[in-house]
């Protein structure tokens, strides 16, 4: 029976990190990778934990580069049973050749034996994607997620000179702005094992904090059956029994005669218990590159007009919000679809005119405006 012996991997994560709090931040969610051997008895539940249901506060970025060292302890790569060629296909295999076993104490001394009755070892780490990670991920997972997180908002503040823009010419990439009521939909991405884990936080980390500016943080994610639409007065009255001995009223529990907008009532702590810890990257208003706020009409002429080595702005931001439209239909992103409709009238009106006044080529999204605002007129596109 093969032993999984455990192996330092010291994970060294370069940051725009601002505060050694933020260093530590990113440790204890690394750390809490770490599953205690209870927790798992219930086996795939996702990693829970007690932490704020607020979104960490986001650290101003500044000078200079800081380095960290993150530790972590995890299962030998020895015990990992790589597809050929490292991870498989973009839902990657169970990589650890002890499948089917919960997770355990991660760190803990004893080297566990690989068998049918102990947990596997492996690390697993959480991603929140909610602009192009949710349609291009580039990194191998195990599952991925539909939810939000909370405390903020999606928006459209961040330049970028690399992806989607050029120095000079920046192109505008999505970031979070901190809202004590917002909700921010988007995608969690369950990445498991060791070296999945760090082949993503190395990834995230050239993609998101060198070429994006982000700065990485922690949060709470809710997955989407936890979103109950506010009951209307009264709502409840056929669950408080539920409710009130505690006992949360889930959808199975509940009568399925109540009308649709008779949602269960589930207690507040009990959304807590089912969120998931998270990494997101996001950027603050000290950040390079940061450009904030601007009109809708603005921004979406910046847009149209920007490119960058992974292709148009126009290509970021309508593949952003034809996601969400597609698999996301709770969030009702208006800052999104706001931008993205002006993004593709601009693009449609010069096509229309002549595309020759676009620097780009964006014939390809000509079409877009149509498809996707069919009730629009081209009549009803203002002259620019
Ligand atoms: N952190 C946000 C934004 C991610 C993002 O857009 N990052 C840029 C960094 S510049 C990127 O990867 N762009 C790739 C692309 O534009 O194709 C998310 O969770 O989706």
């Amino acid at each position: 029976m093969q032993t999984c012996d455990l192996q330092i991997l010291e994970l060294h994560i370069g940051n725009h990190f601002k505060t050694q709090l933020q260093i530590k931040r990113i440790y204890l969610l690394l750390r809490r990778v770490k599953l205690t051997a209870e927790e798992t008895k219930t086996k795939g539940r996702p990693i829970t934990t007690p932490g704020r249901s607020s979104p960490e506060p986001a650290q101003p970025c500044s000078r200079p580069v800081l380095s960290a060292n993150i530790t972590m302890h995890i299962a030998s790569p020895g015990s990992l049973s790589t597809t050929p060629g490292g991870a498989g296909p973009a839902e990657a295999q169970r990589l650890s050749e002890c499948p089917g076993q919960d997770l355990v104490e991660i760190g803990s001394e004893q080297s566990p034996e690989c068998s049918t009755d102990v947990p596997d070892e492996q690390p697993t780490l959480w991603v929140f994607g909610y602009g192009s990670l949710m349609w291009k991920p580039d990194f191998a997972f195990r599952s991925k997620q539909v939810g939000y997180i909370k405390g903020y908002v999606r928006r459209f503040h961040q330049g970028n000179v690399t992806f989607r823009g050029r120095p000079g010419k920046p192109g505008r990439v999505a970031n979070l702005e901190q809202d004590d009521t917002g909700q921010t939909w988007g995608v969690a991405f369950e990445i498991h094992g060791e070296e999945e884990v760090n082949t993503v936080l190395k990834a995230l980390y050239t993609r998101e904090v060198v070429s994006g500016g982000y700065v990485m943080m922690t949060t709470e994610f809710y997955p989407r059956e936890n979103h109950l639409r506010k009951p209307s007065a009264g709502s409840c009255d056929s669950l408080s029994s539920l409710c009130e001995e505690g006992e949360a009223a889930s959808p199975q529990d509940v009568d399925t005669n109540i009308s649709l907008d008779r949602v269960p009532c589930l207690s507040a702590d009990v959304e807590r218990k089912k969120s998931i810890q998270v990494l997101v990257c996001t950027v603050t208003q000290e950040c390079d590159l940061y450009l904030g706020y601007d009109e809708v009409d603005n921004m979406a002429s910046q847009i149209v007009s920007a490119s960058g080595s992974a292709g148009t702005n126009v290509e970021y931001v309508t593949k952003t919000a034809d996601y969400v439209r597609m698999h996301i239909p709770e969030d009702e992103d208006s800052h999104l679809f706001q931008l993205d409709a002006k993004v593709r009238e601009l693009v449609y009106r010069a096509h229309a005119r002549n595309a020759g006044s676009l620097k780009l080529d964006l014939s390809e999204f000509a079409h877009m405006f149509h498809e996707t605002y069919p009730e629009s007129h081209p009549e009803s596109v203002k002259a620019s």
